[in-house]
């Protein structure tokens, strides 16, 4: 699964905008707001229906227009293709997948499952449980099918059980919901574990390869404390949640400790050493992604060269080449790409336009 045909129109920096990636690696120079970020956040935009910025899709509509437009071509490996699109005015953003109307964000998730890798990839490390959560469930979603129904039905739950927690209704209101939270919740939760599991056993290899083989574990954290299950763990806690005025455990709270011998993979202190094993584990994932339904994620990574010095940016390089697929990769020069990237597509962006591949 890869990109084909590109094309931005109203996006950001770019006024118009076509590109026509390799289907293997496709790397990106140009000058500080140049617009390189813009480009991936237009492919990662199609893949998932939204930007990875903060700040939401109307002010990625390009200063003095109306509206934005995003297209792609994918190409899946029977040979067949799907369109994408995205349209975004004052109204509000539309999807389309093969012309049709009502294509819904998980639709455009499952066309074009990509991965993002930034310049705070460490952050999944570094700060709270959400970002990790996010890590989990991304490939959770992509290869354990009883997930994402579970998932969202135990979130309505949470969110009604919240309400009646919240508004101080009587314990019967509260604990109604109980039952379809814990039969749902224990879904996810075995969705999750069986996933890290497999995730795990993918680990040591790429540690081996990214790190030097420093044993690093990943431990999953339920989100509700004791042995006895969730139904029992939420019984015991009714009263502090009562008093709290919403839910505090279960899967909403789970977490992944990350170490590397057997420190918590945050106190290991350089900051190169910590994108490094982010990548690792991002790449596991992706990794595990085509073993498990022969898919391959694009890959979007901006700024590989930060935090970085040559040795790490080889041997990433060398990894990202190893695994193969589609991927996007941003540096600020041509100086920066490494040697093992010197077959990749080269484009450059340079005042709202990319010259093609030279
Ligand atoms: N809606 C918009 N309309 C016009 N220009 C915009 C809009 N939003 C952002 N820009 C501009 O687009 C330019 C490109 O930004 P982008 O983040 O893609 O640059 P970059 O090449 O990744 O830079 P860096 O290497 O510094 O991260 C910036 O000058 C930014 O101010």
């Amino acid at each position: 699964m890869h990109l084909t045909r590109l094309r931005l129109h109203d996006f950001r920096c770019f006024e118009q905008v076509e590109i026509v990636p390799s289907a293997t690696t496709n790397v990106i120079t140009g000058d500080n707001a140049s617009g390189k970020t813009s480009l991936l956040e237009a492919i990662f935009f199609l893949g998932r229906g939204q930007s990875f910025r903060q700040s939401g899709p109307r002010p990625a509509i390009r200063r003095g227009a109306n509206a934005f437009t995003l297209n792609a071509e994918i190409g899946v490996p029977d040979g067949l293709s799907h369109r994408l699109g995205i349209h975004r005015d004052k109204r509000g953003i539309a999807y389309r997948r093969d012309g049709e109307n009502a294509t819904t964000r998980l639709d455009l998730i499952n066309t074009l499952p990509l991965q993002m890798i930034d310049p705070n990839v460490h952050r999944l490390l570094e700060q709270g449980p959400r970002y990790r959560r996010h890590f989990m469930d991304w490939g959770v979603f992509h290869v354990e099918h009883t997930f994402f129904p579970a998932w969202r039905r135990y979130r309505r739950a949470l969110r009604q059980r919240n309400r009646a927690l919240k508004s101080r209704w009587p314990k019967k209101d509260v604990i109604a919901w109980d039952a379809e939270l814990v039969r749902n919740a224990e879904l996810v939760d075995a969705s999750r574990r069986a996933y890290i599991d497999y995730l795990y056993a993918g680990l040591p290899a790429q540690a081996q390869r990214l790190l030097g083989g420093e044993p690093v574990t990943l431990e999953y954290e339920s989100g509700w404390r004791g042995d006895d299950g969730f139904g029992h763990a939420l019984a015991a806690n009714l009263d502090q949640d009562l008093r709290a005025g919403f839910t505090q455990q279960g899967p909403h709270r789970s977490d992944l400790r990350v170490s590397v011998a057997s420190t918590k993979a945050r106190d290991w202190v350089s900051r190169g050493q910590q994108k490094i094993l982010t990548t690792a584990l991002l790449l596991v994932q992706a990794e595990l992604l085509y073993q498990r339904r022969g898919i391959r994620p694009v890959l979007l990574i901006d700024d590989m060269a930060a935090e970085l010095g040559a040795r790490y940016r080889e041997v990433l390089a060398e990894e990202i080449a190893r695994i193969g697929g589609q991927s996007f990769i941003t540096f600020l020069e041509p100086s920066l790409v490494p040697q093992a990237l010197s077959d990749a597509a080269m484009f450059h962006v340079e005042h709202g336009a990319v010259a093609a591949p030279c």
